[in-house]
């Protein structure tokens, strides 16, 4: 199996509050890779780091063997890393569609003239461009609301087009937090099968952090646990079901593992 993130020593301090203290683990190439642990275990600052908005304060993180700790966000992109975020971060008075359209903005190479007359360079990339939210559309079942408005879709339907805006940059590598937060049982259940999809039709590496456990034992190739910022377990579900760290971490959560 070939990595394509390689995590290693990552620390992240704030004031006093270690958030990541030494954090070593490897994601493969394709497979679905889950980042669980209790609240404030330091989950969402990790793919804080992974996708640039944090700077951790020590470690390496290499994406397909280059360092990529020193990069802005949107150079991180143009490698093929995208993010959906916890915390929906779309344009709510636009439509489906648009949003999606938006989405792509950071990856157009013609600048303002030549995409403003629609010619030569800018109407092939415009064509592709297209092509790719109509793809993502399909795939996400985003037929019928393509023109609504996100900011008058359930929550659960806002949720899948924040997935959808990372998975119209045609990303290798897309990390997914909390994409599942606030659904009903259905509603996760459909979005299990599209992380699935996006695994075994799109060849994407999926980077999921998720509360429901039942969700991530089933959906996980490989899975990191941290607690108070520290890797407490890493390995296969099973491995995790078994490692006596995990088990005692999630005590007091009422959670069967
Ligand atoms: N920007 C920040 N400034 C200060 N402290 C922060 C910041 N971001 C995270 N922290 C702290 O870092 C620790 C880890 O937080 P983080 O949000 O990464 O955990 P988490 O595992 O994602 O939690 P949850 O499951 O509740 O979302 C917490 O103590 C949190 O308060």
């Amino acid at each position: 199996m070939e990595p394509i993130l390689e995590v290693e020593g990552i620390s992240l301090q704030f004031g006093g509050v270690k958030a990541l203290d030494n954090v070593t683990y490897h994601i493969n190439k394709g497979e679905i890779f889950s980042l669980i642990g209790p609240n404030g275990a330091g989950k969402t600052s990790m793919l804080n780091c992974i996708s640039g908005l944090y700077q951790p304060t020590s470690g390496s993180i290499r994406y397909k063997g280059q360092e990529i700790i020193n990069m802005k966000p949107y150079e991180r992109t143009t490698l093929g890393m995208a993010r959906a975020f916890q915390n929906i971060a779309l344009f709510a008075h636009m439509s489906v569609l648009d949003n999606l359209k938006l989405g792509r903005h950071s990856l157009m190479s013609s600048g303002v003239f030549s995409g403003g007359l629609y010619v030569g360079k800018a109407s092939n990339e415009e064509i592709a461009h297209r092509r790719k939210v109509e793809e993502v559309i399909e795939f996400l079942e985003l037929q019928d609301i393509r023109h609504t408005p996100v900011g008058t879709l359930p929550y659960g339907l806002q949720k899948r087009v924040e997935v959808g805006r990372a998975l119209a940059l045609g990303p290798e590598l897309i990390l997914l937090d909390e994409p599942m937060a606030g659904m009903n049982n259905a509603e996760k259940d459909m979005m299990s099968s599209f992380i699935l999809d996006m695994h075994e039709v799109m060849d994407t590496t999926v980077v999921l952090i998720e509360h429901d456990l039942g969700i991530v034992m089933g959906l996980s190739d490989h899975i990191a646990v941290l607690d108070f910022g520290k890797r407490i377990g890493f390995g296969t579900p099973k491995e995790i079901q078994q490692n006596p760290d995990v088990i005692k971490a999630y005590i007091g959560e009422e959670t069967v593992i």
